[in-house]
Formats: structure tokens, sequence, C-alpha cells
């Protein structure tokens, strides 16, 4: 434990501490790492199965040219629009491979446009199994209940929605943030297009996969745009990439490496300790603010049952912001907690809002909430973070709050993105990463399906986060409460498929597939 960090009286979680940069295995989140699996020649990756020449052994490289910087714009021909880069230094490890078009893919969320699009961006959060495992003998149930449960949450959904202007800023943010991204590759000598794909909404992954596959791409970095990785979100976007390129026969022969997560890279770390620090300036006295590090929750069933080092990768992001404010003399209390927990199960704890009445009763007066999980505004920073939580917080006795925005288009943010995309280059189709290098993340580099066989291999059924209906006074009994519902209505709805009658046949929410 880190000599700063209060520890919440709800809190049940121990903090790793290790220094910047790092290599993996060696904090306290080593439970969860699985590398070792990664160094064994296991026949899993789909680029393998694409082309067999790509498992290269460690270490080796693609031979890359030495072009000119006329000859790299050129390398790269198709869509990338008329931005020419001038006087652009050449890089010294030229990072260009051969005459092969380079892609992008980031990846993300999505968020409704508008509050028509709210149920159904709802439904498809809802299908996705990532989100709401069901017992494999109930997997016909999926869309179903997806379709009950958006129905139900739409109206709260809506509201949050219609208060921060109507629909999500989220695709106008990840499309800023690709252009610049963009940019920055080319003024670094790497003429890539950059495509976005999204889980949940437009643009959507499929979309973006039909795109780079017009444009000829013939080696593609998959980056999430989360910084830590949780099978609920990247996990989720690159097991919907799998299966798109399961079934592809260009995308088969199309060469690809993911960047899993990137919280431990300076760029990233540099840049929120700049946010911190300039937000922290605002405060009377800035000593005295404890930084109140919000992070999205995930049940606590993804981390303790299927292993997702979601909640290892994000202590160990929050000390190393730490470790880089502290060699800038800022050594303020700080505290990690988890927002937006959704239905009766457990999440990672503490919870936000508790922490927040907790800190309030210990007598904190100033917080600086830094939302962690996500590098772009969304509901749960200007809605939760900027109203509830706020509210919360004066409501608990702390006077002075202030909130650090998302990254967004932060420069030194997508430089360092652009960085660690030239970075990946040389792995490109290669399989087992075992370079020290490359594997600085708990998650690292590797291929879509060599990844999801390293965390989440089982695909275990985890208890719904999300439930239909929640009623009781404890905490037990909600859960249980929560369980039995979710059997009633698993019968129920069991019972409308098979007979086709019922309650929501009259609703005319079923049939979905007419
Ligand atoms: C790292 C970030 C996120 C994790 C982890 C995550 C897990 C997770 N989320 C839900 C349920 C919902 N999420 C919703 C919106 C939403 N989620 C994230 C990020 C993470 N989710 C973002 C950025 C957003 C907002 C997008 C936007 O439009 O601005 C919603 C919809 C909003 C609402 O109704 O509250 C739901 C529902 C679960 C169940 C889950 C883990 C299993
Ligand atoms: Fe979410």
């Amino acid at each position: 434990m880190r000599s700063g960090r209060i520890q919440s009286s709800a809190s049940c979680s121990a903090s790793s501490s290790s220094t910047f940069p790092h290599p993996p295995c060696l904090t306290s989140a080593s439970r969860h790492c699985k590398l070792p699996r990664l160094l064994l020649p296991r026949a899993v990756s789909i680029s393998q199965r694409v082309s067999r020449n790509c498992l290269v052994p460690e270490m080796t490289q693609f031979s890359f040219s030495k072009h000119s910087n006329t000859d790299r714009k050129h390398l790269f021909h198709a869509g990338v629009g008329a931005l020419e880069t001038s006087n652009t230094q050449a890089i010294s490890t030229g990072p260009l491979i051969g005459e092969e078009k380079i892609g992008v893919l980031l990846l993300n969320l999505g968020g409704p446009e508008t509050l028509d699009d709210v149920q159904p961006f709802l439904f498809n959060l809802f299908a996705d199994p990532d989100i709401i495992r069901l017992p494999r003998l109930f997997c016909f149930l999926q869309r179903p209940l997806a379709k009950f449960i958006s129905v139900l949450r739409a109206p709260k959904s809506k509201e949050g929605y219609a208060s921060i202007g109507g629909g999500s800023p989220l695709r106008r943010i990840t499309d800023a943030q690709a252009e610049e991204l963009r940019k920055s590759l080319w003024e670094k000598n790497v003429p890539a297009k950059v495509y976005v794909g999204m889980r949940y909404w437009h643009p959507f992954t499929e979309e973006a996969i039909e795109q780079i596959k017009k444009d000829g791409i013939a080696k593609l970095v998959v980056l999430p745009l989360y910084p830590q990785f949780s099978i609920s979100t990247s996990g989720s976007s690159l097991r919907l990439l799998e299966s798109i390129f399961r079934d592809d026969e260009y995308l088969v022969n199309m060469q690809h490496t993911v960047i899993p997560s990137w919280y431990q890279r300076e760029g990233y770390i540099k840049s929120m300790a700049n946010l911190i620090e300039k937000e922290l300036q605002k405060f009377d006295q800035p000593e005295k603010v404890v930084i109140f590090f919000s992070a999205h929750g995930v049940p606590l069933a993804y981390v303790e049952e299927a292993g997702d080092p979601y909640k290892a990768e994000m202590e160990e992001c929050v000390d190393l912001i730490m470790e880089e404010l502290e060699k800038r003399k800022i050594t303020n209390a700080y505290t990690l907690a988890y927002q937006s927990r959704v239905g009766p199960v457990e999440w990672l704890k503490p919870y936000t809002d508790e922490t927040i009445i907790d800190l309030g009763r210990k007598g904190v007066k100033s917080l600086l909430a830094v939302p962690i999980s996500f590098v772009s505004e969304h509901i749960e920073t200007l809605e939760e973070i900027d109203v509830e939580y706020k509210e919360l917080a004066l409501e608990s006795g702390i006077q002075n709050w202030g909130r650090v925005p998302a990254l967004g288009c932060e420069p030194m943010f997508i430089s360092d993105l652009a960085d660690a995309v030239i970075e990946s280059l040389p792995y490109v189709g290669a399989m087992a990463v075992s370079n020290l290098e490359a594997r600085q993340s708990l998650v690292p580099l590797g291929s879509v399906e060599e990844l999801l066989a390293t965390y989440d291999s089982q695909r275990r059924e985890l208890p719904p986060p999300v439930t239909v209906w929640e009623w009781g006074w404890t905490k037990s009994a909600e859960t249980w409460n929560g369980r039995a519902a979710m059997l009633a209505v698993l019968v129920l709805l069991l019972l409308e498929v098979t007979t086709g009658k019922g309650f929501l046949h009259q609703w005319g929410i079923l049939p979905l597939f007419r």
C-alpha cells in the first residue's frame, strides 16, 4: 500500500506497487498473469490459420524498408485523403512494412446518438454474451432477454442521455481521436489509415471491417480505446473480431496484431498526470485535495471467476500515475473506487458512491474526481460524476469538488498512441510474442485469438450483471431476489418461446425474428 492511499472502509483491495516502466508479472497483479502460456508455440492464432509463414520466431521482424518520405507516402495508396506530410524526420527504426497498406482499427463501445437510438443500443449491449452470460442451455434466450431488459431500462437511460444533450458524444470524440491519430502517424512517417469500429452502435465494427477490405489493407493494428483490458470491453470487441475474421477469406489473409491494453505507457501516464496537476491548481489548497480515481466497475465474478485482469491493471495504472505525480512533488492522498454498477450481483469494490460518503464522514473537504477507465467524455462522466456524485459529495460534507476531464485529443496522449502503433508494427502477424519490450502490460501484444485464449479461455458462465428487477432490503436478499427473478423470467421466456403464447407476445415484444 502506498503511503498516500486512502483506504475506504468499504475497500478490500490491496494495491500493487511498481516502478515505471516495469516488466510484466512482477507486481501484485501477477496472480492474473498467464503470460507463460503465450511462450508456448500454440496453434491458436487466426493469423496462423491465415498464413503459415507468420509463425515468426521471437524477435524476428519483417524486413522494413528505409524509404524516403516521398517513397513512404505512396506506400499507402488508398483513401487517406489529401493530407501531405512535409519535412517529417525519418525514424530510425523505420517501421514501414514493405509495400503493404497499413491500417489501424480503433475499437470502442459506441453510444446512442439520439434518444430513439437508446433502446436499440441497449439491446445490442445486453445481447452481447460478454455482458450477459447465460448458461449454455439458455443461450437461445439471449436476444429475447436483451429485448426485454433494454425495453425496461430504456426510459431511465433516456433520461440520462437527455440530460447530456440528447445523445452520447462518443462517436464525435472517437472520430476526432482517429483523425488526430492518423495525422500523428503521418507526421511520424507512417502513412496508415485509421478506422473506428464500435461494439454497440454506429459505426459498427462490421462497417469498419468492410471499409478495411475495400481499402485493401494488408496489415492491421487493432487498438481498443480502453487503457485497461476487460473481458467486458476490449475482450468483447476482440471476440466479435475473431468471429468476423474466422468467416472471411480476405481477412484470413490479412495479418494483424492487437494492443490489448496500454495503461502503462509513459505518454498516457504523463498525460493523465498533467491533467490532474492542472486541475489541482484550481483548488485554494491543492495539497489538501484527495485525488479520487473512479473507474467503471465490472461484476466481481469477471475478475474472480473468469480471470479478468481489469482490476489488477486498474490498480497498477493508478499507482503509476501517483508515482509520476510524486516525481513532480505532488504527494496528495488518493483512492480508487468503482462506479456505474448495474443490477444486483456484486461488482468490484469499493463502490464510488459508498466511498464518497465514507470520505465525507472522515472529514475530507476537497475531492478531485479522476475518471480512469475511459479516454472520452461520456454519459458516466457528464452525468454520473458531474451531477450525481458531485451532489452526493456536497451532501456528504465535501465542500470543494473538481473533476479531471477525459483525455480526448490531448496531443501528448495521441502522439503516444501513435508510438504504440508504430512499436507494434514489427509484431503484425507474429505469434507468441515473447520479447520483454513488447510485453509491458499484463495482457501482452498478440493476435485476437491468442489473446482470447489467454484470457477467458474457458468462457465460463458468469452470473448476469443485470437483472430485470430488484427488490428486498439487504444486499444478500437483493442478490437472491434478483436470481429468483432471473430464473422466473427465464422460465417465462422459455414457455413463451416454446408455446408462442404469453405476455411478451401480447405486448408485441416477441417474436423477434419475424
Ligand atoms: C472500461 C469501461 C467500461 C466497462 C468495464 C463496462 C462494463 C459494463 N457496462 C455495463 C452496462 C452498461 N454500460 C453502459 C454504458 C457505458 N459503458 C461504458 C464503459 C464500460 N462498460 C461507457 C463508456 C458507457 C457510456 C457510453 C455512452 O453512451 O456515453 C450502459 C448504458 C448506459 C446506461 O444505461 O447506464 C449500460 C447498461 C455492464 C453490464 C458492464 C460489465 C459487465
Ligand atoms: Fe458500461
